[in-house]
């Protein structure tokens, strides 16, 4: 499966601590990030990371890139809901691709763990065929 991780600056710790709990489910899959949420994690796991730019400077619009493409197939988006974010249409932007493509994103750690034992189970095989068909093809 193809897993984002993106974290606001407050919550970097919490999404590292929570990548490294699940490293071992995440080390089976292709996994990408916004720039510094995907080097903190890289730093402290064996995990590698394909990292897109970080999200000021265009990253959560790169990764709804592959969203709108139908290619991802889960996203943690660990926000910080209590901080005003420069580049609030672009999280506005993922958010609303991810429910226009019917993709799992969690947006707190609570659910991410909830997604993660859902993908440790393999309820996330439906996306298998979903990768078979592009959007806009016939
Ligand atoms: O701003 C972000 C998501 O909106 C995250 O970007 P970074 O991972 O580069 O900090």
């Amino acid at each position: 499966m193809n897993i984002a991780f993106i974290a606001h600056d407050r919550k970097k710790d919490e999404m590292v601590n929570f990548v490294i709990a699940y490293e071992h489910v995440f080390q089976g899959h292709s996994l990408y990030s916004t720039g510094t949420t995907g080097a903190r994690i890289m730093e402290q796991t064996k995990l590698n990371i394909h990292r897109f730019m970080s999200g000021p400077l265009g990253g959560d619009q790169q990764i709804g890139a592959l969203v709108a493409q139908n290619e991802m197939d889960l996203i943690i988006f660990l926000r910080d809901p209590l901080m005003a974010q420069p580049h609030e249409p672009d999280i506005i932007a993922l958010l609303r691709l991810c429910d226009v493509q019917g993709i799992p994103v969690a947006t707190n750690v609570a659910t991410g763990e909830l997604l993660v034992r859902a993908l440790q189970r393999g309820d996330f095989a439906w996306r298998e065929l979903v990768h078979k068909y592009k959007p806009g093809e016939a």
